[in-house]
């Protein structure tokens, strides 16, 4: 299983900001190394963001696409947890509920990256339609 183990066995609670914050780094790091789908998604985050700066876009319209790219984010992170806890229960074998989580967990995904894309088509497509026009006529 491709993970750190190197570092120490810890299990007893974080008393302090800076360790949560180093093992909260670390959940992202391992979500980056290992899931392919969560690079994808940090990959058209950081692709909206440079669209937005290139289009200037109001504060308003920042709030909803920041907010759009977090969610998607989150989303897929809850996703990869709820696979982690099914495999560490099931080691891996079929058991029919791991089957529900999993695929919910995948529908989960889905309907957050349709509202990003909602949002996404709200924002984008009256920028850039007009150069289409302009570029066609
Ligand atoms: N332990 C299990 N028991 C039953 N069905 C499983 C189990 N593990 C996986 N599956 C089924 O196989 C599908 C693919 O499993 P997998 O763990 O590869 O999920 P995935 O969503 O493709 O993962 P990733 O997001 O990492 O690509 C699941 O959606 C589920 O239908």
């Amino acid at each position: 299983m491709p993970m750190d183990y190197n570092d120490k066995k810890q299990i007893d609670k974080n008393y302090r900001f800076l360790q949560s914050l180093k093992y909260a780094i670390n959940g992202g790091k391992i979500a980056f190394i290992e899931e392919r789908n969560f690079r994808y998604h940090c990959v058209l985050g950081i692709f909206a963001v440079i669209v937005s700066i290139y289009f200037k876009i109001s504060l308003g319209e920042w709030l909803w696409i920041t907010f759009a790219i977090f969610q998607v984010l989150m989303m897929e992170m809850l996703n990869t947890i709820a696979e982690n806890l099914v495999d560490m229960y099931t080691l891996r074998n079929y058991h029919p509920l791991g089957k529900k989580v999993k695929d919910m967990g995948a529908t989960v995904v889905l309907l957050s990256s349709i509202f990003a894309m909602v949002v996404a088509a709200y924002i984008f497509i009256p920028k850039v339609w007009p150069i289409i026009q302009k570029i066609i006529s």
